[in-house]
């Protein structure tokens, strides 16, 4: 590079740190903006989460940046990567209390990763929240005796024994509700084992996600809905959005999106191991997208291998899902093995109509995602 060269660039480079530094303020000045929005939501008891305010906002935001000559998906993105900063700074104000005189909740398993969870947003909250984990049942009988919830929340190869052998003698009063991943024994065992209020939670979402905006958590009707309504509002404020469900559509659904899924993404990582695949290698010839797959396998390994036995032994049918997903896998090495390139073509353009609108769909996101698995890379 010539000295001209370089003199132009460090100039320029001067003149980005310079907008980079009224960025950072501008940061400053929208975070505390947003914490005054934070502080009047809790006063008011409003969701964190607003989507059609954030809808509007992201539309007007990009219409503006058309007109400007910039990219309306850059404004889009960064407005979105604030949004999410926000939401996790809102967890400092805390959350409005819904339901002042509920007398204490007691976490079952509430020294685990999702008991962990809720505690500090049932805290966070201003909710008195008491645990009782594995060594601390000779409290039991005092900690239910001021109850006004029960949340439930061990590993799921213990969920119904325990309700029916230690949950029997709550206040008639009291609110007996779990986060189990699987729904319809859970929530029968609840309503054989207590006479009061009766709910079945599952968060669709592990214990790392920072704030519960836009989680998902499902919710299946036990008993006196009308005596848990308040947890229902409790649990959007925290800025999550409820999704009704029969214990049986629930578990139906999880044969798929759970068991099949982690079934084979276990198989996936043990396929690897057996293989003995050097991890570094496959990353260095890795296209983004499967960096991100990679990612996600790995995550499984990261986590509790009992949380996922449970998961995918919980439920007999799973079997068959898990079968069937076997069988075309089969089907579909047999045609590769004799050569049946045409075959292989029919299939994954029938597959493809399957997939309809959400196929292009799905690779819209999946480009904005796969440019943040680029973004990240350091070398
Ligand atoms: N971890 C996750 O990503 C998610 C978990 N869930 C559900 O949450 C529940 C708990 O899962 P994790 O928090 O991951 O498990 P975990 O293993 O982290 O926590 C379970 C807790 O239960 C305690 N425990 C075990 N036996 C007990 C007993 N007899 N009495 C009292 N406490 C006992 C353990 O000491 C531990 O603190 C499960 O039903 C699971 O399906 C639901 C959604 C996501
Ligand atoms: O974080 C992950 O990878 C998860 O998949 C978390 C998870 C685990 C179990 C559930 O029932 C729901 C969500």
């Amino acid at each position: 590079m010539n000295e001209k060269t370089t003199a132009e660039l460090e100039h320029l480079r001067g003149l980005i740190d310079g907008v980079d530094q009224q960025l950072l303020h501008l940061l400053r000045k929208r975070l505390d903006l947003v914490a005054q929005v934070g502080t009047v939501k809790h006063a008011a008891g409003l969701p964190i989460y607003a989507p059609q305010r954030e809808a509007a906002m992201l539309a007007k935001r990009r219409e503006e940046a058309k007109i400007m000559g910039i990219a309306p998906q850059l404004i889009e993105d960064i407005l979105r990567r604030l949004m999410r900063e926000s939401y996790l700074n809102e967890k400092d104000v805390g959350f409005k209390q819904i339901k002042t005189d509920l007398g204490s909740v007691v976490i079952v398993g509430g020294k685990g990763q999702l008991g962990s969870l809720f505690q500090q947003m049932l805290k966070l909250s201003g909710y008195q929240v008491n645990i009782l984990d594995k060594d601390d049942w000779q409290q039991a009988e005092s900690l239910f005796a001021d109850a006004g919830m029960v949340l439930v929340t061990v590993p799921i190869a213990i969920t119904c024994e325990l309700i029916r052998e230690k949950l029997t003698k709550l206040p008639k009063d009291c609110i007996l509700a779990d986060l189990t991943s699987i729904k319809t024994e859970p929530v029968k065992a609840m309503l054989e084992a207590h006479s009061g209020p009766v709910v079945g939670f599952h968060p669709m979402f592990g214990p790392d996600v920072g704030s519960l905006a836009k989680q998902v958590v499902v919710v299946c009707h036990g008993r006196s809905p009308e005596k848990y309504q308040w947890l229902l509002e409790q649990i959007a404020i925290w800025g999550a959005r409820i999704v009704e469900a029969e214990p049986e559509r629930h578990d139906n659904a999880m044969q798929l999106v759970q068991a099949m899924r982690h079934f084979s993404t276990f198989v996936y990582g043990l396929n690897l191991c057996k293989e003995e695949a050097d991890i570094e290698t496959l990353l260095q010839f890795s296209s983004p997208i499967y960096r991100l797959e990679l990612a996600m396998v790995g995550r499984l390994f990261a986590q509790s291998p009992e949380l996922y036995a449970d998961i995918i032994f919980a439920q007999q049918a799973s079997q068959h899902a898990i079968s069937d997903y076997l069988d075309n896998y089969r089907e579909a090495l047999a045609l590769l093995k004799r050569g049946d390139r045409n075959e292989f073509i029919k299939q994954f353009e029938t597959v493809a109509k399957w997939f309809g609108d959400f196929a292009p769909q799905f690779q819209r996101e999946s480009r904005i995602m796969l440019q943040s698995v680029n973004d990240m890379k350091t070398n």
